[in-house]
Formats: structure tokens, sequence, C-alpha cells
């Protein structure tokens, strides 16, 4: 048998017990079973168990009171509902309440497996967890803001649940991804990001779920997508909300069923992926006025995650502001300067809407234009920014000497430059600094005629 602790099957149903835990058994996993609550929580005070799994009609009780029970009693073993085929509203409630995962009756192998699997590693991760540097990614700060964040991606590590973050552009939604993927079972396997606001709408569903040869004029092989690639890893959803209808109606079929068919294919495949989504816009919203499925929003926003803005938290300023210079210069191979007293509290009070990654591209500016040892208040061209682009937003067309049409052009193309500039000429940045979409950002581009000075 092997080192992984035993599983304990919960269920009523003597036949679906016994098929349980004879398939566990073949995969090499010892197995007890209960067929009610009480016997459970019996079972659970004499064993030690890596895993349970159980099903949501329990003769005293249901699957969400053992979730319960075992998230207060036994906070670091996983639990796994077994729901009846389609009842996707039992698989998020049990999510909600610290289920590890859910199965979908009839049971497969081909389901259970991978479960197992995250289980076992979850198992073997835990123990060398406190130890271990998981890497160079960290979400630095000391507010009472960033460490509710921290915890919650510690939680959120031990989940398999979807889980959709919220927050400003550049406030470290994909670094809180990739910080939970990282401390999750999944870790061997891949991180996938995808801007969802930078495929082009007809590419979009083969880029997701691939494509077979002969599919459509071009499809010269079959070619596997998003999915595929992040199979037993993580995929990262930026930008979900530019997602167009059409798609975010595929995209909850395959979350929900967890299988996808390839664009020409005849086959689903079952794809073993969690979803981590994120939108610096505001999804309820977009919700309200029918431009994000209603149902999508609930399957993606199981756990939300928030993250909050710089200005909230300026007492994390200074610690950003060492670390992301320190973090710079080891890049650079260069020694890290010192900030004038004027220059840290220029920081210190700035609003910074581009939060961090603001941040980080004054800090890169301020180590190209500062003299080597300190950075000065001018080596931060903070105010420049703000009053020497831009047209005041108080000042008048009149005052420009413009018709209005004009005006606003002007304005929207100081914007866009701005935008541009700010985020070294990155236009997947630049737009979400503006908060557009990707597509309509190419678009405004190409509109006021600047898509080839920006090139
Ligand atoms: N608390 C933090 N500690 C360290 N680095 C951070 C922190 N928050 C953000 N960053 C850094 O700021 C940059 C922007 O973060 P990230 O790309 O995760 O933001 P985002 O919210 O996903 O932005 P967008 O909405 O534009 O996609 C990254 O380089 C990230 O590593």
């Amino acid at each position: 048998m092997s080192a992984f602790p035993a599983c304990l099957v919960v269920d009523d149903e003597t036949d679906i017990r016994e098929l349980l835990v004879l398939t566990l058994e073949r995969m090499d996993i010892r197995a007890d079973s209960a067929s009610s609550l009480s016997e459970a929580m019996h079972l659970l005070k004499k064993g030690q168990y890596g895993l349970c799994l159980t099903d949501m009609r329990l003769p005293d009780g249901s699957g969400l009171d053992l979730v319960n029970r075992i998230a207060q009693d036994y906070p670091g073993l996983p639990v796994a509902v077994i729901t009846a085929y389609g009842s996707a509203e039992n698989a998020v409630s049990a999510l909600k309440a610290g289920a590890f995962d859910y199965l979908t009756k009839p049971i497969s192998l081909k389901q259970l497996r991978p479960l197992v699997q995250s289980a076992l590693k979850l198992s073997a991760a835990d123990k060398a967890n406190a130890s271990e540097d998981t890497g160079a990614l960290k979400l630095i700060g000391n507010s009472p803001a960033i460490q509710h964040v921290r915890s919650m991606i510690e939680k959120l590590s031990r989940s398999q649940a979807p889980v959709y973050i919220s927050g400003e552009s550049g406030s470290g939604k994909e670094l809180a991804a990739r910080l939970i993927h990282q401390h999750s079972s999944r870790r061997d396997g891949p991180f996938i990001a995808v801007n969802c606001g930078a495929i082009p709408e007809n590419l979009m569903e083969s880029e997701f779920f691939g494509h077979k040869k002969g599919a459509f004029t071009g499809a010269i092989q079959d070619k596997e997508g998003m999915f595929h690639a992040a199979k037993g890893g993580t995929l990262f959803l930026d930008e979900v909300a530019d997602l167009p209808l059409a798609m975010q109606v595929k995209l909850l079929r395959a979350i929900q069923e967890k299988k996808v068919r390839m664009v020409g294919g005849t086959q689903e495949e079952s794809v073993d992926v969690r979803i981590i989504s994120a939108t610096h816009k505001n999804l309820s919203v977009l919700m309200e006025r029918g431009e994000f499925r209603q149902d999508l929003y609930y399957r993606l926003n199981v756990i939300e995650l928030k993250l909050p803005a710089l200005r909230d938290m300026p007492e994390d300023i200074p610690m950003l502001v060492d670390a992301l210079l320190a973090k710079q210069c080891r890049e650079q191979n260069r020694p890290i300067p010192t900030l004038s007293p004027e220059a840290s509290h220029m920081l210190a009070r700035h609003s910074f809407p581009g939060n961090v990654r603001e941040l980080e591209n004054v800090l890169e500016r301020a180590l190209a234009l500062c003299d080597g040892n300190t950075i000065t208040v001018d080596d931060l061209l903070l105010d420049q920014d703000a009053s020497a682009h831009a047209p005041s937003a108080r000042s008048a067309p009149e005052d420009e000497g413009l018709p209005l049409p004009d005006y606003l052009e002007h304005i929207e193309k100081t914007a866009i430059l701005n935008a541009l500039e700010k985020t070294q000429h990155n236009k997947t940045a630049a737009a979400k600094l503006l908060g557009v979409s990707f597509r309509t950002f190419r678009y405004r581009l190409s509109k006021l005629g600047l898509s080839k000075d920006t090139d």
C-alpha cells in the first residue's frame, strides 16, 4: 500500500460506497467507509485520513454539514463532495463552504484519479510548506489589507474552487493568481495566463479549446488550446469581462462539465484545470447591464479575492519602494541608490492610480535618470506627469482654441500617449491603465491615426 494516508468514503448507498472503495484500492489507496454523518465523525476521530469523499445526501445531515464540521475540526483535511449530475448549485455551495473539489455522478476513474492525486500532493506540499521558499514571487507589504490578502491566498491554495480576483489595474491580481497556483497542489503543473481582451474574437474558441485539422481555412493540423495547455495546472483568465457573450456560454459549459470539445471535433475530452479569473472592471455592474452572463458570473465568482488599491495602504509604500528598487538594481547589476528624504515623502503621498505597476515604472524611470547614488524628486517626474502632458481637466475647449470634437480628440490622444509612455509602449498595459479592452484600445489608436506612431 502507498504511504498516502487513507481515504474516507461517506455515502449511504452501499453499491456506490463499495465501488469507490474498490476503485481507490486499485489506485493503491486504502479506504474506509461510513454510511452516515455520525459514523463519518466517529471514524475521523479515530483515524488519520488524507482525503474525504462524501455524498451530498446523508441520512442524518448533508455533505455540506460534513464539509463544515471538517473545516472546523480537521482544517488540513481536503474534502470532496459527490453531487448529482447537473446540480451546479450544490457543487458551488460545497466549494464556498470550503470543499476542496467536487465529483459528479456517475463517478469515473478519469474524474477520480486527478482529484486523488491533487489531494495527495496537497498533503505532501503541506509537510514541505513551512520551511520551503516558493521562489522569487512575493506579495510585499505589512498593512492589514495585504495581510488579509496573504491569508486568503493561503486558504485558496488549499482548494480547487474557482477564484475571482477583483481590484484596480496594477494592484497585483496576476501576482496573487500565481501565488495561489504556486502554493497549491497544482504547483508542478502549468500556470497559463490568458488576456481575454487580446484574442481576436474569431479565433477565441480555437485558442481556448483547440481545433481539428480542416475545421476552418488555415487549420492545417490539429492544435490544442489553452485548456489543454493548462492541464493539471491553473488557467488564469485575465480581463475576463472582455469575453464576448457567445464565448461566455462555451466557457461556462467547459467549467461546469470539466470537459472541452475542439473546434471541428466530435468528442468531448475531460480536462483537469483550475480556473482563476480577474478583471479591473466591475463584473456585477456588467452583469446587470446584460454584458456578462449571470450564470458564468456565479460560476467564476465562487470565492472572491479583493486586492486593495495602493492608495488604501500607503503605509506599505516605503517597504515596496525598498523591495522594488533592490529587485530592479539586482536585475540591472548595479548598486542600490538611496532616496532623498523629499523623494521618499513625495512617493509616500502620491495617489498611484496605476497602483504597484505605476510605482514600479516610476522607480525604473528614476533609476535611469538619477546620478547613480541618490534618487531626487526631479528623478521621479511625478508632478510633470500630472501637469505637463495633459491639458488641465478644468480648461475649456475655447481656452485651447479648438472646436469641441477636436478638443475631445486632443484629450484622448494625450491620454493614450501618456499611458503608452508610462507603460514603456506596452499596449496591453496601456489599455489596462486606461480601463479599456485591448480591442477597444487598438481601435481607438487606429481611429486617431496613432497606430503607426506607436508600433
Ligand atoms: N503587493 C505587491 N508586492 C510586490 N509586487 C507587487 C505587489 N502588487 C503588485 N506587484 C507587482 O506589480 C506589477 C503589477 O501587478 P499585476 O500584473 O499582478 O497586476 P494586475 O492587477 O494583474 O494588473 P492588470 O489589471 O493591469 O492586469 C507586477 O510586476 C507585480 O509583481
